[in-house]
């Protein structure tokens, strides 16, 4: 009788032995916080349709932008609400709906998807590697706790969920070359600890309350139009910069260390269709994603390609350094390619290409002026 009781309390029936899922619903309680009438919403309109309203948290880094403008493509402007604990630049903030959210403030996090029927949330608020190794408590109160927020809300209100991981998932034990979906995984950052947990955890989720958690573990992005937020792999933004600007470039790490990176198009185009994907397609809930591959001294030759006059050298971030060399030097993402087609469209000469032509055409419009 108390063996049936503890089954019934965890949601397993004794007759089938399977999970019924009791969701773990937290205190509903009313949140003070009101979003203010005279938020940026555009005359926002919920009525019904096929598109989803879609969240996007910690909208304001490298990567948010960008998607919400892919998005906004897709299903409207007004369907996709960009949000951060940050002030939105004006450019941002008249292009479309723009909202702020903490996500360690459960109740405005759920006040948010309730009153702007939210069905899809795409979660990028963190704390990358290199900054996280500054401020571990926050990187853990950001990554992990924050999470938990977000994996709460979603479930409660049956969201499809967004979250991505990193190569910064794995660790010194891991194979590097090629990095699999599927082996160990002990990294060494606080950010990486935390990437591991959001992967258990939005599975656990799946398995046992069916909450749709889609992860896909990027590369090192590489984007013209953004900033990088303090990562290891933020070199590889920074060089573009200083090549067109300097002609010179002064890199942080070693100039044979190997990651695996991806132009922002290709990550973004990836999210969206991880997320579009039939659910019966997904063998897994969280696949590596890979475009190409490359060391800094690989990247600075073919961009002397373009800039014959560029120069290179080398001053190295001991805490950078260390990280890198515990990560995939190529990834492996079959399982991504065959499941749900995945293909990338950048290899490295079309990444410096389009890199170059827009620093390059921002270098003679501010010569220009
Ligand atoms: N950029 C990259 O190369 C890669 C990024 N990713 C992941 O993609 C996601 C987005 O990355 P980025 O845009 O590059 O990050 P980022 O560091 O540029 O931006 C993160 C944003 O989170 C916000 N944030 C911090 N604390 C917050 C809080 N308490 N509540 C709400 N927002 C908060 C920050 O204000 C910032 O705008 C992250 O989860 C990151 O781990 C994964 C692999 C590679
Ligand atoms: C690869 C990442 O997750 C990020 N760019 C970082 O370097 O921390």
């Amino acid at each position: 009788m108390l063996f049936i009781r503890m089954l019934r309390r965890v949601g397993l029936s004794p007759a089938c032995g399977c999970w019924t899922p009791i969701l773990p619903v937290r205190f509903l309680g009313i949140s003070p916080r009101q979003i203010p009438a005279d938020a940026n919403f555009h005359s926002a309109s919920f009525s019904d349709t096929d598109h989803p309203r879609v969240l996007i948290t910690g909208g304001l880094g490298q990567l948010g932008v960008g998607l919400a403008n892919l998005l906004r493509k897709r299903f409207g402007k007004d369907s996709v609400i960009l949000s951060d604990i940050r002030k939105p630049p004006d450019h941002v903030f008249h292009s479309g709906p723009f909202i702020y959210s903490d996500i360690l403030d459960y109740k405005n996090l759920r006040e948010i998807v309730v009153n702007n029927r939210i069905t899809w949330l795409f979660h990028y608020s963190a704390l990358l590697s290199a900054i996280g190794e500054a401020n571990v408590s926050l990187a853990r109160a950001v990554n992990i706790t924050g999470l938990h927020n977000i994996l709460d809300v979603a479930v409660e209100h049956n969201l499809r969920l967004f979250v991505p991981s990193t190569i910064g998932a794995f660790g010194p034990t891991s194979p590097r070359n090629p990095t699999p979906d599927l082996c160990i995984q002990r990294p060494r950052t606080i950010y990486g600890v935390s990437k591991v947990h959001a992967e258990l955890m939005g599975e656990y989720y799946h398995y046992r309350y069916g909450l749709d958690f889609r992860c896909l573990r990027y590369p090192g992005i590489i984007s013209a139009d953004s900033q990088p937020g303090g990562g290891t792999t933020d070199y590889a933004v920074q060089i573009f910069h200083d090549a067109t600007k300097h002609g010179k470039f002064e890199c942080n790490l070693e100039a044979r260390t190997r990651l695996p990176m991806m132009y922002i198009d290709d990550c973004l185009r990836a999210t969206l269709e991880v997320m579009e994907a039939p659910a019966e397609s997904l063998s897994m809930r969280t696949y590596n994603v890979s475009a190409m591959s490359f060391t800094p001294e690989e990247l600075a030759q073919e961009v002397l390609k373009h800039v014959p006059e560029f120069q290179i050298t080398y001053n190295v971030d001991a805490v950078r350094q260390a990280i890198a060399d515990g990560w995939p030097m190529n990834f492996d993402d079959s399982n991504a390619r065959k499941d749900w087609g995945w293909k990338h469209d950048f290899d490295l000469p079309e990444l410096v290409t389009a890199m170059l032509n827009f620093h390059g055409s921002e270098t003679r419009v501010a010569q220009a002026n």
